[in-house]
């Protein structure tokens, strides 16, 4: 097969920025690809690189993307190389939307979207609500980020007035004692039947780490607290497995990677390395989908699927798979997309 290949790069101011162990994270930017078969149909796909994960960076993706020809293969598309994960993903979506066919090309063997026929020709026509147009809608629940520090004890409660029931509390970005006393203070305030997630982007140290999964367990023991801690999410650096995997043994609380199994190749080293823990997993850059799937459906990876803060375009194709690849009914980590200030559809609009 061959499409008409165009693309346009964007750049999107985040409402609040967001503050992580990484730094401060205010703008997403990315590029919106579309592709368009003899027929006419048209798929499209995103590419949102987090380079401080491991993916590539803008101007890489934006150097692929130039120096491809106007039409462009299957061929081409199913060989991008490993270093170029969030081009793989939204190339690979864009096939995927192009229409149902089996996917028999290249070194990635996938099934294509038996959803044919859906009309893709004006972006604005992309269902820009994700539960909708997705296979298989179980019911899905999403999991909402909560901003580090103290402002975290005044937000949960708008957000579960929402009807949100997992939250993710970014730690590991001022002191860990200051920390510490806030985990005490939302442990005893969220209601029962909220789960708490804590994510660390790998921020603490190897004694802090410990303080947290212990002071965790503390509060899973606590039978007067009925929030259950889910996880501590990327506790060490990505250089420091071999902890981690020794800290999953030692505490009750569960410990997901995340920077550590960023893309396809540290996500199979992790596998084979022997973690059998949470996994969190970016589609958006994490490579080739039909890869993704493959290794999933193979391995039964206990996962829980997260953004990268992209646009409707490329969740869409996102929660597609974590749709087929959810086990264990965790919530998605694709809270409610308010990280954007103006109305998507009218962005999607002006874009193209
Ligand atoms: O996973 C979620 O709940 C939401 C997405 C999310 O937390 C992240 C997305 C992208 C970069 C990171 O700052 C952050 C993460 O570490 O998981
Ligand atoms: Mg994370």
């Amino acid at each position: 097969m061959h499409y008409q290949f165009q693309f346009r790069p964007y750049r999107r101011r985040f409402v609040r920025s967001l503050t992580t162990s990484h730094g401060v994270w205010d703008t997403r930017e990315g590029i919106i690809l579309k592709l368009t078969d003899d027929l006419g149909k048209v798929g499209w796909g995103e590419i949102a690189p987090i380079s401080w994960f491991g993916s590539e960076n803008l101007e890489q993706a934006l150097l692929f993307c130039r120096q491809l020809p106007e039409i462009v293969t299957d061929e081409t598309i199913f060989s991008i190389p490993d270093e170029l994960p969030a081009c793989q993903f939204g190339f690979e979506s864009a096939v995927w939307g192009v229409g149902s066919r089996e996917w028999r090309v290249g070194k990635h063997q996938g099934v294509g979207n038996e959803e044919a026929g859906e009309d893709n020709s004006t972006l604005s026509s992309l269902s820009l609500n994700p539960k909708s147009k997705i296979q298989n809608p179980k019911s899905l629940t999403y999991s909402a980020l909560l901003p580090a520090g103290e402002e975290a004890l005044e937000v949960w409660q708008t957000l579960w007035q929402q009807g949100d029931r997992t939250f993710k509390w970014k730690i590991g970005v001022y002191p860990v004692a200051e920390e510490l006393r806030i985990f005490q203070r939302l442990a005893q305030t969220l209601p029962s039947l909220t789960k708490l997630r804590l994510d660390a982007n790998g921020g603490l140290s190897y004694e802090e780490a410990n303080l947290w999964l212990w002071t965790c367990d503390n509060v899973k023991a606590n039978s007067t607290l009925t929030v259950e801690i889910e996880f501590i999410e990327q506790p060490l650096s990505v250089d420091k497995f071999d902890s981690m995997l020794e800290l999953s043994y030692c505490y009750n609380t569960a410990i997901a990677l995340d920077e550590s199994v960023a893309t396809f190749n540290q996500l199979k080293t992790c596998y084979q390395k022997g973690w059998r823990g949470i996994f969190v997993i970016k589609p958006g850059i994490v490579g080739s989908p039909s890869r993704l799937r493959q290794f999933c459906w193979e391995c039964e990876v206990d996962a829980v699927f997260s953004s990268v803060f992209e646009t409707s375009i490329g969740r869409k194709a996102a929660l597609q798979l974590a749709v087929e690849l959810s086990r264990h009914n965790r919530a998605l980590g694709f809270g409610v997309n308010h990280f954007f200030a103006e109305e998507e559809e009218i962005w999607l609009k002006n874009l193209w």
